[in-house]
């Protein structure tokens, strides 16, 4: 075993106890290769078997990884401990007891921002900055600095329940666990350490006294009253915030003269530990010489449970396989990297895509004529191709098109920067995964993903025209939405019909004629069964996502629908008409 032959004995042996070396090079290791190994030269396989193992993992997962759903444990920053000390001067031999407090640690704050859009960013722990110890001379420590967690706009926080496993220990659990197997004695012990500080060399002389006896009963009163005080907390108000809003930072005008401008930190989860005290605070008749402080206190340790809200306009709904990603794909010119694939639940997790649309109804995917948009793996493949034909080689950049400085010429046959100066009107679409019977009671993906649609404006039911029957489909996913949330299917306004394409055979006069019927079928069902929120009939528009056919209609449809959703939106302003109106003072004089 020449590989080995530098290794030290004991590695060797090592390595032997693992199996490593004494295992035979033909024979698969037991808890590897659970799926069957392709043969090498078959790529195509390959690729689909891994495929096929990450989505039947994030199946096992139900919804579990989603990153709009993510747990944190968070503590408030500890305060920093008291001191002992007293003060010297030359010719005054017995100073005065002089330690500082603990600076008290920080808080821990959360607060919405529009520039995150998941919350992937986030530290499953989070810890509040320390307060700084005291120090001699009556200094005393400084404040940790307030931490703030930023998440995207949309999310729910709520505190996790005690009696939840999820949760983590609060301070008071934590110290129990950590003195499990100690008897009495060690007990006492360990509890002061982590609460009292002593003068060098007087531990032992100071706890056999009554005045700090007294003064740690003083103590654990307080830490009972403060468990107490955070039970009652816990159960009375735990924390919940939906953070929708953005916080606003102006400062309001009618503010007094000289008051700070303090920028906001967002909404408090967890406070920071007091700061101890110094050993002035023990001075007493009794004991003119306190040799010990206290430590400072824990920072209150909570568990949050975050939970994203997508926020798109429209969401996409559909079953597995209708085509959702692809068209997404279709109407952003590609932009959304939303992988497509011919099995079910490609899409693992939503994905939102922006779709931009210029005054003439004209939008950013639609204006490039005869795009294909295929399945992921043989964009990928063409793209490849491409590449090693050196068609990428000299191609300019985006900054270096000679348009981009005259500012003027419009090149309607490219995207990108160059919509910017077409561009009146934008928004988002979500693709999500596959709804099938039973989402809702977590079937296949499960119904996480679902919350996401929530709060979209309106929801597009996207249907395989060339499936047998497109109008089952369409009550399986009004069902499971009904299901999950009574009243979410009256948010949705359109049934487009994918896949058109397949229909019609090469143009001849019999299946032109069956794809119509087909179509009116499908037409006929929507009015009969179908109603949106306002009871109007659904819209039904066959399109084709992978042709990129029909689309501008489909978005002009989907604009109005986000422009209706807008303008209900915002709030009315009656108070325009006072302001415009002149008041008693401000009216002419007669
Ligand atoms: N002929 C044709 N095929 C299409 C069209 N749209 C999508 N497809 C094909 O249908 C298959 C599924 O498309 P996807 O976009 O992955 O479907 P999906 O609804 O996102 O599927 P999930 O993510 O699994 O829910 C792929 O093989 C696409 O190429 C279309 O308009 N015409
Ligand atoms: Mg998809």
């Amino acid at each position: 075993m020449p590989r080995f032959g530098l290794l030290p004995a004991s590695r060797l042996t090592a390595l032997r106890s693992k199996e490593i070396l004494t295992r035979q090079p033909d024979k698969p290791h037991p808890t590897l290769n659970p799926l069957p190994t392709p043969p090498e030269d078959d790529e195509g396989l390959q690729d689909r078997l891994r495929r096929r193992r990450r989505t039947e993992w994030k199946r096992k997962q139900r919804g579990q990884t989603f990153l709009d759903n993510l747990i944190v444990s968070i503590r408030g920053g500890s305060g920093g401990d008291g001191c002992v000390a007293f003060h010297r001067e030359k010719f005054k031999p017995f100073g005065p007891p002089s330690g500082g407090n603990g600076g008290r640690g920080g808080d821990v704050y959360i607060m919405p921002t529009p520039h995150l859009t998941t919350l992937s960013s986030i530290a499953k722990k989070i810890r509040g900055n320390p307060g700084g110890n005291g120090q001699g001379t009556w200094q005393n420590g400084k404040n940790g600095e307030p931490l703030i967690i930023r998440v995207p706009l949309g999310t729910v926080v709520r505190e996790i329940p005690r009696g939840d496993s999820r949760r983590s220990k609060d301070e008071w659990e934590a110290e129990e666990e950590s003195l499990e197997g100690l008897n009495a004695d060690e007990r006492l012990e360990k509890m002061r350490n982590n609460r009292w500080v002593h003068y060098p060399r007087f531990g032992e002389t100071n706890i056999a006294r009554d005045w700090f006896q007294e003064a740690e009963k003083a103590l654990y009163r307080q830490e009972r009253e403060r468990r107490m005080l955070r039970r009652q907390r816990e159960i009375e108000a735990p924390i919940y915030h939906d953070l929708e809003q953005d916080i606003d930072y102006t400062r309001p005008v009618d503010a007094p003269l000289g008051a700070r401008n303090r920028e906001p930190l967002g909404h408090l989860v967890a406070s920071g530990g007091a700061g101890g005290l110094g050993n002035p605070h023990f001075l007493s008749q009794l004991n003119r010489s306190p040799k010990f402080a206290t430590r400072g206190q824990q920072g209150e340790r909570i568990t949050l449970a975050l939970e994203l809200k997508i926020l798109a306009d429209i969401g996409f709904v559909g079953m597995p396989n209708a085509g959702k990603s692809t068209l997404l794909r279709a109407l952003t010119g590609g932009r959304a990297k939303s992988e497509v694939a011919s099995y079910a639940f490609t899409t693992l997790n939503p994905v939102v895509g922006i779709v931009r649309v210029a005054e003439d109804g004209t939008f950013e995917g639609g204006i490039k004529p005869g795009q294909v948009h295929d399945e992921t793996i043989i964009e990928q493949q063409q793209e490849y191709e491409r590449m090693q034909r050196g068609e990428y080689a000299s191609a300019l950049t985006r900054n270096q098109t000679p348009e981009r400085h005259a500012g003027l010429k419009v090149d309607t046959d490219r995207g990108g920067y160059h919509f910017d100066l077409a561009e009146t009107f934008r928004f988002t679409i979500a693709d999500n995964p596959g709804l099938i019977l039973d989402s809702s009671e977590n079937v296949g993906l499960g119904h996480s993903f679902l919350r996401s649609m929530e709060r979209s404006l309106a929801l597009a039911y996207i249907v395989d025209l060339s499936s047998p029957a497109p109008w089952d489909e369409l009550l399986v996913l009004r069902a499971e939405l009904e299901k999950y949330q009574h009243g979410m299917s009256r948010k949705a306004r359109i049934v487009i019909a994918n896949k058109a394409d397949l229909l019609g055979g090469d143009g001849d006069d019999a299946a032109v004629a069956e794809a119509k019927a087909k179509l009116e079928r499908l037409e006929e069902f929507v009015a009969d069964r179908l109603v949106d929120e306002e009871g109007r009939r659904l819209d039904v528009v066959p399109v084709s996502g992978k042709f990129s056919q029909n689309l501008t209609r489909a978005v002009g449809l989907m604009r109005t629908y986000v422009q209706e959703a807008r303008d209900r939106l915002v709030p009315q302003t009656p108070k325009e008409l006072d302001v415009l109106q002149p008041g008693p003072l401000l009216s002419a004089p007669q």
